[in-house]
């Protein structure tokens, strides 16, 4: 199983320390900071749109989060864009609350001509962003919009967008997650419910696709690396805590884990899912 969802060697997975440039929300940031540095890599979050012509020359990786729209917000995100496509820096977008308001959805579809390696977002986002029915509410995603026939509908969709813009990764996130890349369909199944109750498990989610992608990883290996290294964490922090759980203490041992895990050389063999052909 494991042999088809990554087609690299997992054991150098974490062991580059990349420097990943984020614009991102005030409200995640200090955890995707250190989410960062826990799996090896540095993170900068520079917003100054002044210093960009430096900085992307010194990076190796790029996330940038639409959680905190704004006119500043917008403009940094569009000039962060250009300037990864000019340098060549992997670069994954999360589409936030894409949903809230047109100008997101509008601002992601403008992104996707500088080929972002990997889009992303919870199921409602992804289903928001392709225009089918969604039920998610401001940044959060919602469970009917995660069952098996929405899930495979957005497949579809996302393996229409694909064509449209073949260089570009799709991942939905939830109970399960779906990444449509090169137009085949992963579906990815670790986790716990608890990493929904927390702000910031997908935001974090990102940045470290950005991390493996700036390591040299390819894209489908970034996408499921990250995902499942993730989510093992969540299961492992889970069997740490006692019932019934504590919210604190989940997200006390989950970025406990984040931190030590890729440590192991056999984290990835617990990884669940399975890859359909195009
Ligand atoms: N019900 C669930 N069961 C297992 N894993 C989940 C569940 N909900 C979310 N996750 C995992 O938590 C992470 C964040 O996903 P999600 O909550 O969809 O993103 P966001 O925080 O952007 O809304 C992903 O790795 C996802 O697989
Ligand atoms: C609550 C909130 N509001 C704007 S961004 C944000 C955090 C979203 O984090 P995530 O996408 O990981 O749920
Ligand atoms: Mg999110």
């Amino acid at each position: 199983m494991t042999t088809a969802l990554l087609t690299g060697t997992p054991s150098t997975f974490f062991k580059g320390s990349p420097l990943i440039q984020c614009i991102t929300n005030e409200i995640t940031c200090e955890s995707m900071a250190n989410a960062l540095l826990y799996v090896n890599s540095k993170p900068i979050m520079a917003d100054d749109i002044r210093e960009f012509p430096e900085l992307f020359k010194q990076i190796d990786g790029v996330l940038l989060n639409l959680g905190q729209f704004s006119v500043a917000r917008e403009e940094q995100i569009s000039q962060a864009s250009h300037y990864a496509k000019e340098h060549g820096k992997p670069t994954v977008i999360d589409s936030v609350g894409v949903s809230v308001s047109p100008l997101r959805r509008k601002l992601v579809i403008e992104l996707l001509k500088n080929e972002p390696e990997v889009v992303k977002g919870n199921t409602s986002e992804l289903r928001h962003l392709v225009g089918l029915a969604s039920l998610g509410r401001g940044v959060d995603g919602h469970e009917s919009d995660q069952e098996k026939e929405a899930l495979l509908e957005l497949g579809k969709a996302l393996g229409q967008l694909q064509k449209k813009y073949p260089k570009t990764t799709f991942l939905a996130t939830g109970k399960v997650d779906l990444i449509v890349v090169e137009g085949s369909l992963i579906l990815l199944e670790n986790g716990v419910p608890e990493l929904d109750q927390l702000t910031g498990t997908g935001d974090v989610v990102g940045a470290i696709i950005a991390s493996l992608l700036a390591q040299g990883e390819t894209i489908q290996d970034s996408t499921v690396g990250a995902v499942s290294y993730f989510n093992r964490c969540g299961e492992r922090a889970k069997e740490k805590c006692e019932e019934p759980i504590g919210l604190e203490s989940f997200k006390y041992h989950l970025y406990n884990e984040l931190s030590t895990l890729y440590q192991r050389n056999d984290w990835w063999t617990s990884i669940k899912g399975v890859r359909y052909e195009s």
